[in-house]
């Protein structure tokens, strides 16, 4: 179970600035699909990187673990797909999948080869890569990591349309229903049958935290449900395009 208590964060002096998280808490039970959803800047990344352990505080107390132990120490069950990429290398796609497999002990070769295969990824440098190219290799890299808990923060970026629905099929045959992942993204109508929970960060707490299920029995979906809890207003801003008569 991945269990945060209060987290409270700023990057700045909290009297500078509203803090990013709020003193939030939140229980992911194991096995466990969560959709973190939210407006640009509401602090999605920011929770992602302490769930993942890799923030340090400046300001701020926070109190994350995994099964009572905090992230720090269980760094290496956690697979992170993030945007920014977690590369310590510029090596190529397999010499990249050899340096993984000694360092984590679940690596699954045949698996990340298929990956690889799969994005149709070519054995050259990272540097030497597109930005889709580079974020299919961090997700090959991650999933064949075969750890308990997955994060992946806007895994659909730079991936062209085709691919984002083929990913999420792979992705889903792929789990083996025990990991418990966490995905960030803005793609809110890939997200509607995937996710068994959704969580909507606004202004630093959570405006809502609903199980899909329950969401789809009030005959609700994602869409409306980011309506409802942040207040976003279809056209809202429009006017401020429109042609001076
Ligand atoms: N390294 C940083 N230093 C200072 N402020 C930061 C830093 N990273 C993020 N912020 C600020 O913290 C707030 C939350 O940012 P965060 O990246 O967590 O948001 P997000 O919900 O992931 O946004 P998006 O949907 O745009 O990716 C924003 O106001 C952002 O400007």
């Amino acid at each position: 179970m991945i269990e945060g208590k209060n987290i409270f964060f700023t990057y700045h002096h909290p009297d500078s600035e509203r803090a990013v998280l709020d003193h939030v808490s939140f229980q992911i039970p194991d096995g466990q699909i969560v959709g973190l959803f939210g407006e640009n800047g509401t602090g999605k990344s920011t929770l992602m990187r302490i769930m993942a352990g890799v923030l340090t505080f400046a300001w701020g107390e926070t109190d994350l673990t995994l099964d009572g132990v905090p992230v720090q120490k269980r760094r290496g069950e956690v697979a992170c797909i993030f945007e920014e990429g977690t590369f310590l290398s510029d090596l190529p796609p397999r010499k990249y999948g050899q340096f993984l497999a000694d360092f984590f002990p679940n690596f699954d070769m045949a698996y990340y080869e298929k990956l690889l295969t799969f994005f149709r990824l070519e054995e050259k440098a990272p540097r030497k890569m597109s930005r889709g190219q580079r974020a299919k290799l961090e997700i090959a890299a991650g999933l064949a990591k075969r750890t308990k808990y997955i994060l992946m923060d806007e895994p659909f970026l730079g991936k062209d349309a085709l691919v984002r629905q083929d990913f999420l099929k792979i992705l889903s045959g792929s789990l083996t229903g025990e990991e418990t992942l966490v995905i960030v993204t803005h793609e809110l109508e890939l997200m509607e049958n995937f996710i068994d929970r959704a969580m909507i960060l606004h202004k630093g707490r959570f405006a809502a935290d609903v199980m899909m299920d329950d969401l789809h029995r009030e005959g609700k979906n994602l869409v409306s449900l980011m309506k409802d809890t942040v207040g976003y207003e279809d056209k809202a801003y429009l006017s401020l395009f429109d042609e001076e008569e």
